[in-house]
């Protein structure tokens, strides 16, 4: 899949493969394509154009979120069998929830209709909110440790709640495809931790979660599998203990990288040191 913003090709033929039932971290240095390659596979990318309809594809298992390059026939962005970008926006909110980074609202909504929007695909066009909709959104809320933030106006709220209640938003959503833009950048260190933990929750739940992390080191305590972009394209992807490695790490971020063995879990923790210059 290729896309282009403006004439200038952002993603160069992007494979992506995520697994159902596991989470998929997307890494890479600001600026190598993680938000755009979300929003072109939520399909709420608007500047710009597919470079071409014949030089990428994507193609969807019952089993993964699969988007690589293919013949002219292939779907462009698909999952379990759904072209995401054709399908009509209810039928793909009913599908995926994108959460997006610091998406922010000036409109004056309560917390709890901020994530009852959640709802609105699930119900007839016409309906306002059930009981139904009002429990799923309170157990979305408490999901996401934002219980006691309901009442609360979203433009009153520090960065880490606002963070807190987009997730709940889209929790309540309840996607089989959940795509998050740095889900944790605002969140303290219990948040943070929380957070995956409730994506790990939905990963054991079946749905396929894909997130943009910055962090390194949560996304080797917590992801399944991993995709590394570096300039619009991937440069590794696969299990944590094959992307999270110096010799692929190193050339991408031009740092020096030092992976030890977390003494408890056996994942990696990784160390960084300036010492190498992007070529
Ligand atoms: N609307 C746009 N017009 C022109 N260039 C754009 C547009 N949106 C994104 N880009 C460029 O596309 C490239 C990829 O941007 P993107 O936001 O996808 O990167 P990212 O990996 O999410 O970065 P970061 O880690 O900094 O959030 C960047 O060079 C960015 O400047």
């Amino acid at each position: 899949m290729s896309w282009d913003i403006s004439g200038r090709v952002v993603l160069d033929d992007v494979g992506v493969v995520a697994p159902s039932g596991a989470v998929t971290g997307l890494l890479g240095p600001n600026g190598s394509g993680k938000s755009t390659l979300l929003r072109v596979l939520a399909g709420v990318q608007q500047a710009g154009r597919a470079a071409s309809p014949s030089d990428g594809g994507a193609r969807a298992s019952s089993s993964a979120l699969e988007s690589a390059s293919g013949p002219a026939s292939d779907p462009a962005t698909a999952f379990d069998g759904a072209d995401l970008r054709a399908l009509p926006r209810r039928e793909r909110a009913r599908l995926l929830a994108l959460v997006e980074q610091d998406a922010s609202t000036d409109l004056p909504l309560s917390v709890l209709d901020a994530v009852l929007l959640g709802r609105i695909p699930h119900r007839s066009l016409l309906a306002g909110d059930s009981d139904a909709d009002r429990a799923a959104a309170h157990t979305a809320l408490a999901a996401a440790g934002a219980a006691e933030l309901a009442d609360r106006e979203v433009g009153t709220l520090s960065g880490g709640e606002r963070q807190r209640v987009h997730m709940a938003r889209a929790l309540a959503q309840q996607p089989r495809l959940i795509l998050l833009d740095e889900p944790t950048n605002h969140l303290d260190i219990a948040a943070q931790l929380h957070a995956m933990r409730v994506l790990r929750d939905l990963a054991a739940d079946g749905v396929t979660v894909v997130a943009a992390l910055h962090d390194l080191n949560l996304a080797a305590s917590t992801c399944d599998h991993l995709v590394l972009l570096d300039q619009g394209r991937v440069v590794a992807s696969g299990p944590v203990s094959d992307v999270l490695v110096p010799a692929v790490l190193e050339p991408v971020y031009g740092v020096r990288v030092d992976v030890l063995t977390h003494p408890r879990t056996g994942r990696p923790v990784l160390s960084f040191d300036r010492g190498f210059d992007r070529g």
